[in-house]
């Protein structure tokens, strides 16, 4: 049974923007750097690009072997390569796209390699993969040119009995037609691990969570480009007036559904290149994380705490809708952080957060007991919800992972919930799609504290989004698929008088 019997799978059919071709600089007139026209795709078409897939190989094999995290070897590589914007598109999509698609590409390769990949020298095995994602996913990549590029790499790094072989499964793939072809007798679950490329017992966890039509649309919305929005910084200038700017200089870019404070940008390359950014106009981040500041709903005057609080993107977005009036407390455990927060906070203009490094565990005892009137719980989690960019994440975590950081987050929100003020909001948050660390975490603290109760769905945000997103026990969960954006969890509460 093939991809396209089971319906939207991964064949060739119907033309695909590239995931991350757009990733490089780009100019307009208020954007520095770089070559391009602002928001003109690249156009890599059938241009030799030996290098990129070379580059994109080594990251691979290093990722696999040596455990390097993708997206850091990815960066350091780019700058050392001397590639141009394009070729960096090209390599940055082949490394992310093969790492994204790894079983669906084992499954199929498996058939047409007579040892099994798994007896290949590393960069033999990646090699095949990167060229398979490019024939089974990049429409505007000729098969045949990623099949010339492929012999060509593995002349120059192995012999000819390897470029050969290289050249025959390939070729044997061309010949196979729509991929990958499903084997017979497949569980529901792992015909959607299979195609969607996500691990079993991920597929498993959200197939008994939300079902299993709705763990297949959160694995085929993982293996979507995700997309670009930046939060406006209101202190200095409107959302209307900030998108006229943009949309004046050519970019497309529309204002965010889920957000009044976002801005969905499409092919722009990074944003935070523009003098927008420089000049503090606006922040790169997520339509659901900019919910979380919403839902915390600070006001000017205000003592807040964010205890978990770096890079600083929420407490930034905090003390905008307090209009820089008031006190943020942006606490990180890791020292080395509350740089990242504080550079945000000079560069948006905004006095009132304060930086501090501490085991929000131990903030409890540091911190005046009852003294904020809000707090933002950000909890470290597993992250299930931002796939999309970071791909790596479906190899990394482990079942295991969910348990042990659920332990953690019961203790944080317990620990700093002695922090709030009677009649304080204390929002509790996290970018993933388990339950086990979102309604659990928050209906056991509700259990066990019962000065505290729900206000989740008096929020605007739920508001706003509840055709849409999940009610999960006592907060809001948001799916990939719903928005396009992160999977999010937020639960607001609030300590009665
Ligand atoms: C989800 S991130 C926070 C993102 C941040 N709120 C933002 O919007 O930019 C979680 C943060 O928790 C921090 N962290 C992990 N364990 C912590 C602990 N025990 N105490 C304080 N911070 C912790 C991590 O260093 C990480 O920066």
């Amino acid at each position: 049974m093939s991809a396209g019997m089971n319906g939207g799978g991964p064949g060739r059919s119907g033309q695909r923007p590239g995931r991350y071709g757009d990733a490089g600089r780009q100019q307009g007139s208020r954007v520095q750097g770089g070559s391009g026209a602002a928001g003109k795709s690249t156009d890599r078409g059938t241009r030799p690009a030996a290098s990129s897939r070379a580059v994109a190989l080594d990251v691979l094999v290093r990722v696999e072997q040596e455990g390097a995290y993708s997206n850091l070897l990815l960066n350091s590589s780019l700058q050392k390569s001397g590639l141009s914007r394009e070729d960096s598109g090209l390599a940055t999509e082949l490394v992310y796209g093969t790492l994204s698609r790894l079983i669906t590409l084992d499954y199929v390769l498996e058939d047409f390699v007579s040892k099994g990949i798994a007896k290949l020298t590393p960069w033999v095995r990646n090699l095949l993969r990167l060229s398979l994602y490019q024939i089974m996913y990049l429409d505007r990549i000729p098969p045949h040119a990623a099949v010339n590029e492929a012999v060509n790499i593995a002349k120059k790094r192995g012999h000819q009995g390897i470029s050969g072989m290289v050249n025959g499964v390939l070729r044997s793939v061309l010949r196979a037609g729509e991929l990958p072809v499903l084997k017979k007798g497949l569980s529901e679950t792992e015909r959607i691990s299979i195609l969607h490329s996500h691990p079993l017992w991920m597929v498993e966890r959200w197939a008994a969570e939300y079902g299993t039509q709705t763990a297949e649309a959160m694995c085929a919305a993982n293996n979507e480009p995700p997309a670009v929005s930046v939060r406006v910084n209101t202190t200095m200038i409107s959302r209307h007036k900030l998108l006229e700017e943009m949309q004046a200089a050519g970019l497309n870019a529309a204002a965010s559904r889920l957000s009044p404070y976002g801005i969905v940008v499409k092919g722009a390359g990074n944003l935070a290149l523009t003098s927008w950014y420089s000049d503090g106009y606006l922040s790169v981040q997520d339509e659901s994380s900019m919910l979380v500041a919403e839902a915390v709903a600070p006001e000017p005057g205000m003592r807040v705490l964010d205890c978990c609080a770096a890079p600083g993107g929420k407490s930034a977005h905090m003390g905008e809708l307090m209009k820089d009036d008031g006190y943020i407390y942006a606490n990180d455990l890791h020292a080395h952080k509350a740089k990242l927060i504080s550079d945000q906070a000079a560069r948006l203009g905004l006095d009132c957060i304060t930086t501090g490094s501490a085991d929000a565990l131990e903030l409890a005892g540091k911190l005046p007991a009852e003294s904020f009137d809000r707090i933002l719980l950000d909890a470290p989690c597993s992250g299930l919800g931002v796939i999309r960019r970071k791909p790596d994440l479906k190899w990394r975590k482990q079942p295991e992972d969910v348990d042990s950081i659920a332990g953690l987050q019961a203790e944080l929100l317990q620990s700093v919930s002695r922090l709030l003020k009677p009649g304080g909001v204390l929002v509790y948050s996290t970018c993933t799609t388990e339950q086990a660390e979102n309604r659990a975490i928050v209906s056991a603290f509700l259990k066990r504290n019962p000065d505290f109760v729900p206000v989740s769905f008096s929020s605007p945000v739920w508001e706003r989004t509840k055709d849409t997103a999940l009610a999960a026990g006592d907060g809001i969960q948001l799916l990939p698929q719903h928005f396009g954006s992160d999977g999010f969890y937020i639960a607001r509460l609030q300590r009665l008088l």
